[in-house]
């Protein structure tokens, strides 16, 4: 299948095992030769991505999620083409669980070479009517999840005297995500994380980047409806949707040695979006419709 053409499917979003046992890329082989990877949301559709192209590239992953039985079917699915891969579930905003994850897969692999968090969601309403409990699910999801699994793989790497690195699949956050302002708000909380622990732990040898996705058709998408999704290929001046394949690339320029000289920066995959275009996920109000045209 070509990189750039996605096929819009009805019926099913993103893609599936044996789509990218096969998807062409642009990497070597042996790129992530013997690396140990830990990857939150590894059973979603761009963690899923993620998970099969650093298999293919030689290393071994650690998928985490909370639903065991879509982990285990994911590894199962990747142990039979050959591929290295084992399954952990673990909810990342409950931080012993962290801490027992990391614990577990330091015992039995002796190493972490890569933490890749894409883990997080969010769910589309008005600001104004965001509950106190749905404002802390989106933050504790997303920001504090993400900064348990960090934190917790640093001081792994700096009792062991190990590099590391670490990317963190967020959003662009550069201009509205109209509907989402709790997940831009804890979203731009692990940017500012990152840009500051990338100086912090740079004499740890540790690496950290943020990779932020635009419109990337997936199941996740299936929180949204149906109107606000079918405008998302509209929303950058491609005019279509990314592929999880992009986004999984972009982590693997990060989290591999071409990224070696790379720390604290955010590599944007939307298709120019931060460019022209504009996401309602909420549907576009009336007051910002120009009846004119
Ligand atoms: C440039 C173009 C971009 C286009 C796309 C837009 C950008 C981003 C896209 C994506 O990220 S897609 C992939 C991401 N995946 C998801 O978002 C998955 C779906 N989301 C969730 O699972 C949840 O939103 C969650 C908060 C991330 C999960 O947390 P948890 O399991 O704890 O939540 P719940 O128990 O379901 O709910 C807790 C609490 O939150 C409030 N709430 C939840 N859903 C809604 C909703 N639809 N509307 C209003 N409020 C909601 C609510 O208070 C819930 O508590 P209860 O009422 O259930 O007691
Ligand atoms: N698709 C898109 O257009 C865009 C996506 N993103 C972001 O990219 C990331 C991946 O998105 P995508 O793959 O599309 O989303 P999915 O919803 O398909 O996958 C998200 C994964 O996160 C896991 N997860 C959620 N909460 C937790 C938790 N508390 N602990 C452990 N795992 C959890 C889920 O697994 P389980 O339910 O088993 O726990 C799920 O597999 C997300 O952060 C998303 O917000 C950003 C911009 C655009």
């Amino acid at each position: 299948m070509a990189d750039d053409h996605m096929p819009q499917r009805s019926d099913r979003l993103g893609l599936t095992d044996d789509e990218l046992a096969l998807h062409r890329t642009v990497f070597a082989s042996d790129a992530l030769k013997d690396m140990v990877i830990v990857l939150s949301g590894g059973a979603g559709g761009i963690g899923r991505a993620i998970a099969w192209l650093f298999a293919r590239l030689g290393a071994h992953l650690v998928v985490v999620g909370r639903n065991q039985g879509k982990l285990s079917a994911l590894t199962s699915n990747m142990t039979a083409k050959g591929l290295q891969a084992s399954a952990c579930a673990a909810d990342i905003r409950d931080a012993d669980a962290v801490a027992r994850l990391f614990d577990t897969v330091w015992q039995t692999h002796g190493r972490v070479d890569g933490l890749i968090n894409s883990a997080g969601g969010q769910f589309p309403q008005p600001a104004i009517d965001f509950s106190v409990k749905g404002w802390n699910a989106v933050i504790d999801t997303n920001l504090n999840g993400t900064w348990y699994m960090m934190q917790t793989a640093a001081r792994h790497w700096r009792d062991n005297k190990q590099p590391g690195n670490i990317v963190n699949i967020v959003v662009v956050t550069t201009h509205g995500l109209y509907g989402i302002a709790h997940s831009i708000a804890a979203r731009s909380g692990v940017i500012g994380l990152s840009r500051s622990v990338a100086v912090e732990w740079a004499p740890l040898n540790i690496r950290v980047n943020c990779v932020a996705p635009g419109a990337i058709e997936t199941e996740g998408w299936n929180v949204y409806a149906p109107e606000a999704r079918a405008a998302y290929p509209r929303s950058n001046p491609m005019m279509r949707a990314g592929s999880p394949w992009n986004v999984a690339e972009a982590c693997a320029y990060l989290a591999s040695p071409s990224g070696a000289f790379v720390t604290g920066e955010t590599l944007t995959v939307d298709g120019g979006g931060q460019l022209w275009g504009e996401t309602w996920t909420t549907g576009k109000p009336a007051y910002f419709i120009d009846k004119d045209t």
